[in-house]
């Protein structure tokens, strides 16, 4: 019985890869494990703000020209991965200015990439057994956000990777090897996710200390390759 179950699969495997392809979601699950040839493929997630998209670098930029009287806080002294946090600390009213940056027009099309990304990614596309999504989470106010966040993909990587965007407020729930995120804590309603969480190293995380697990990753010039290569023995 075993035996014909497997032959049921894998003769519905084509017809339901094609049925299931315009569903992210069930495109994932149906690819969890194993590739046409039967090779292990390699499942990469990676983020974008603060990973791909300068988040932090365009936020200052916009908040002092918005707000040249106010004070600021130098990437140099951001501490914590929440800018309005610091902000508010700062001065309580801080962070609704904080906050009025990146609910505005343009703010998340505008970012540049950060160096070195874009190479990787899609350098990584191309890898043998491998596959990449850029996985990243809209903010609340969604009036520009997740428009502008297809956009910039499509700007900055070209069409073909739209079919790469995976829009969740929850990471957790997406299967896959490696999450490569600049967010310490990723947390969700899954307590666990079976990705490994690589650390991308940006101003508000670097001095925080790692549990002895985990991983960095510095920037884009590090060693990424070596990274996902360790994910496939
Ligand atoms: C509010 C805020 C958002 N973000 C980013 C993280 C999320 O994108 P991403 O998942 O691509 O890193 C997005 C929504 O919270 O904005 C910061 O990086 N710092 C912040 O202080
Ligand atoms: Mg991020």
């Amino acid at each position: 019985m075993p035996a014909l179950l497997t032959v049921q699969r894998i003769a519905l495997g084509r017809r339901t890869l094609s049925l299931l392809s315009n569903n992210p979601f069930k495109w994932i699950s149906a690819n969890m494990s194993s590739s046409s040839s039967g090779g292990k493929r390699l499942r990469v997630l990676v983020d974008m703000d603060g990973v791909l998209a300068d988040f932090e670098g365009g936020f200052l930029k916009k908040y002092r020209a918005k707000y040249p009287d106010e004070p600021y806080i130098t990437l140099e002294d951001r501490r914590g991965f929440w800018v309005s946090s610091q902000y508010g600390q700062l001065r309580s009213d801080l962070c609704e200015k904080a906050i009025s940056i990146w609910e505005s027009k343009d703010f998340f099309i505008e970012l540049d990439p950060l160096p070195g990304g874009l190479g990787a990614v899609k350098e990584m596309a191309k890898m043998e057994n491998t596959d990449v999504f850029l996985c990243t989470s809209p903010i609340k106010h969604y009036h520009h956000c997740p428009y502008e966040k297809y956009a910039w993909v499509e700007r900055h990587l070209g069409p073909d990777f739209l079919d790469h965007v995976i829009l969740t407020t929850d990471k957790t729930v997406v299967a896959a090897d490696l999450l490569i995120d600049d967010r310490p804590d990723i947390v969700g309603v899954e307590t666990g996710p079976v990705w490994e969480h690589v650390l991308f190293t940006a101003c508000h995380n670097k001095h925080q200390a790692l549990s002895p697990d985990q991983r960095r990753l510095l920037s884009w010039a590090d060693d990424w390759r070596a990274i996902l290569d360790s994910k496939r023995q």
